[in-house]
């Protein structure tokens, strides 16, 4: 897929990788809208990349992916302002144990919400002109991390259901690629005060440390040409691809019908 004049959507676009992400797209020619929950940063942001890249190319609207209604109008305010939806990035995402319920919440549930929204206005069966998907899930969706079985079971939902969901698209003819991003350690504020962050498992701080040590971490950047490389290559569909200090690399999964 070429992103000129192509119309995406990214949410929990204000900070870090979804900033990352908004900046790439941008880059290569999209218009995007900037979903989040923090309307602070999303309207700063907004106005900073106004000055680079023109008003015309970015639209902030202040979303919570907990809420049906409020995705429901951020997708049709895009359509409107942008003429369609061609891309959707879910990437809003925290992670606290403490607060394990809000976690699925925004994690699992706010992806599974923001995909099936996003058939309507994307799915070439109900008027859309296809396009693609890609959820941000982590590498802990692959490998377990014993700090945080909570954040690491949505990650795994998230990659499991991107996957079916992929398989599902092309069985049905929505003409919509879904991929999905599985991020190591990447130097964002959801990496800060990770101690705190664990909750009931705050003991197991030095073998969170120990791990971080082990994988290493990147930078957002690393994690944007990534994501560019699922929407623009047309051969990606039902992939989760990882990424981290030594690299990238698509998961192989399993097969039971080859
Ligand atoms: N930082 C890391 O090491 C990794 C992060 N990830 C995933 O990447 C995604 C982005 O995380 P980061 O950029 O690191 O975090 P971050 O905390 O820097 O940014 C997250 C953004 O999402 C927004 N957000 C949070 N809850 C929201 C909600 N309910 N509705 C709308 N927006 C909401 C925040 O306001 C913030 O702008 C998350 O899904 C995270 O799980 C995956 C692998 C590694
Ligand atoms: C481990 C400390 C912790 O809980 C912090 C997590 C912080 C960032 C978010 C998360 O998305 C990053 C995950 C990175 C995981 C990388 C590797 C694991 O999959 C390895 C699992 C253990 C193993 O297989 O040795």
């Amino acid at each position: 897929m070429a992103l000129n004049g192509k119309s995406a959507v990214v949410t929990g676009a204000a900070m870090g990788i979804g900033r990352a992400i908004t900046e790439i797209l941008l880059q290569n020619g999209a218009q995007v809208a900037l979903l989040d929950v923090n309307k602070t940063a999303g309207e700063s942001l907004m106005e900073e990349l106004n000055k680079q890249y023109g008003a015309d190319r970015t639209l902030f609207l202040s979303c919570n992916v907990e809420s049906e209604e409020q995705i429901k109008a951020a997708f049709q305010k895009t359509a409107e302002t942008f003429g369609g939806i061609d891309i959707l990035c879910n990437n809003a995402g925290i992670l606290n144990e403490s607060t394990w319920e809000k976690t699925v919440s925004i994690n699992l549930m706010g992806v599974i919400r923001g995909t099936y929204l996003a058939l309507e206005h994307m799915s070439k069966l109900s008027g859309g002109r296809g396009g693609v998907i890609i959820n941000t899930a982590s590498m802990a969706g692959i490998g377990p991390l014993p700090t945080c079985p909570v954040y690491t079971a949505t990650k795994s939902g998230v990659v499991g259901f991107t996957r079916a969901m992929a398989t599902a698209s092309a069985a049905s003819g929505y003409g919509i690629r879904i991929n999905v991003l599985c991020p190591g350690f990447v130097q964002t504020d959801l990496m800060s005060n990770i101690t705190t962050r664990l909750g009931q498992f705050s003991h197991l701080a030095d073998l969170a440390h120990q791990l971080i040590d082990k994988i290493g971490i990147i930078k957002v950047s690393d994690v944007a040409e990534c994501l560019l490389e699922l929407v623009t290559d047309d051969t990606k569909n039902g992939e989760a691809l990882m990424v981290f200090e030594k690299g990238r690399q698509y998961v192989n999964f399993p097969s039971f019908t080859q």
